[in-house]
């Protein structure tokens, strides 16, 4: 199976990552990206084939489109008679099926996926929702390709998409500022930098593999560390008082209601 992507930013450079490190062949593999540096990283890092925006796309099986958003109009109608009768992944927040559909004239077989940057390390999960006018077997190949990522979440309409938006797809940077923040507080508190990060890093590993190999929801095992009257009570009490859980909902709501924002300003192109 050969794959073009349209894009060579941090999303693409995940999943081909990812892909390679499955055992994917990177001969396979091509990347169309502007930024010759960028080409040059994903040549060395990956041994993936590269090719430049004034080139034709190489014949593959599947493309995936990983440019902004803001950039997809623009490409998909310059790349249009390219993709007629191919089978191209989406994996732009936001953009409507019905939208890129247009764009590119509506000759593609067009999957709609949001992806996550931990693909990199075969450690990613993807929403994808099927369009109309893809068959079982483009179900198949994008699953097998995602599947190499990571998990694969199929969602039965359109618009869950945002919602795997705004959990997954933005996630890993709310883990990130919470890894950055219990860091810094380490700091605040008079260790230093590097024991700080230790402490807090070790932290979030050993929880997640508690949790993933558990039998209690995230609450039991909450609980588990809350002694009456003990420490962790005194902490959680003071985050309750800050409003730390409904900043997380609103702010992933955010997300959701940007993704909505941005097909509909860019859905009018
Ligand atoms: N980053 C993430 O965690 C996630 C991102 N996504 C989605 O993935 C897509 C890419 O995001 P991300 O990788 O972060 O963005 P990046 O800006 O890192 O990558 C996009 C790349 O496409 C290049 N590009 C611009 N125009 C063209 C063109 N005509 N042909 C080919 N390539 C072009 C850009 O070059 P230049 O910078 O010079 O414009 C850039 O290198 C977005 O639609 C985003 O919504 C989805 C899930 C997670
Ligand atoms: O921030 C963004 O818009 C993209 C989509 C999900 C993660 N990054």
């Amino acid at each position: 199976m050969k794959i073009a992507f349209i894009g060579g930013g941090n999303m693409a450079t995940a999943m081909i990552g990812g892909l390679v490190q499955q055992g994917f062949s990177a001969q396979a593999v091509y990347v169309v990206e502007p930024a010759a540096d960028k080409r040059a990283q994903l040549q060395a890092e990956f041994g993936v084939q590269t090719v430049a925006l004034e080139d034709a796309l190489p014949e593959s099986d599947v493309v995936v489109l990983a440019v902004k958003p803001q950039q997809l109009a623009e490409v998909a109608r310059a790349r249009a008679a390219e993709l007629a009768g191919r089978l191209v992944i989406s994996i732009a927040a936001g953009i409507r099926m019905a939208d890129l559909d247009r764009w590119l004239g509506g000759a593609a077989r067009l999957v709609r996926v949001m992806p996550n940057t931990p693909a990199l390390v075969r450690a990613g999960i993807s929403g994808a929702w099927l369009g109309p006018k893809a068959s079982e077997a483009d179900k198949a190949m994008a699953d097998r390709i995602l599947q190499s990522t990571g998990q694969v979440v199929w969602v039965a309409e359109e618009d869950q998409i945002d919602a795997v938006t705004a959990i997954s797809g933005s996630g890993p940077a709310y883990v990130f500022y919470f890894m950055e923040s219990l860091t810094q507080a380490g700091e605040q508190l008079g260790l230093d930098a590097a024991t700080a990060r230790q402490l807090a890093y070790a932290t979030f590993d050993g929880a997640i593999k508690l949790a993933l190999g558990s039998t209690d929801d995230a609450a039991t095992l909450r609980a588990k560390v809350t002694s009456k009257g003990g420490t962790t009570a005194a902490a959680l009490n003071r985050m309750a008082e800050l409003g730390v859980q409904a900043a997380i909902q609103a702010g992933a709501a955010a997300a959701q209601a940007r993704a909505v924002e941005l097909a509909d300003e860019l859905g009018q192109g």
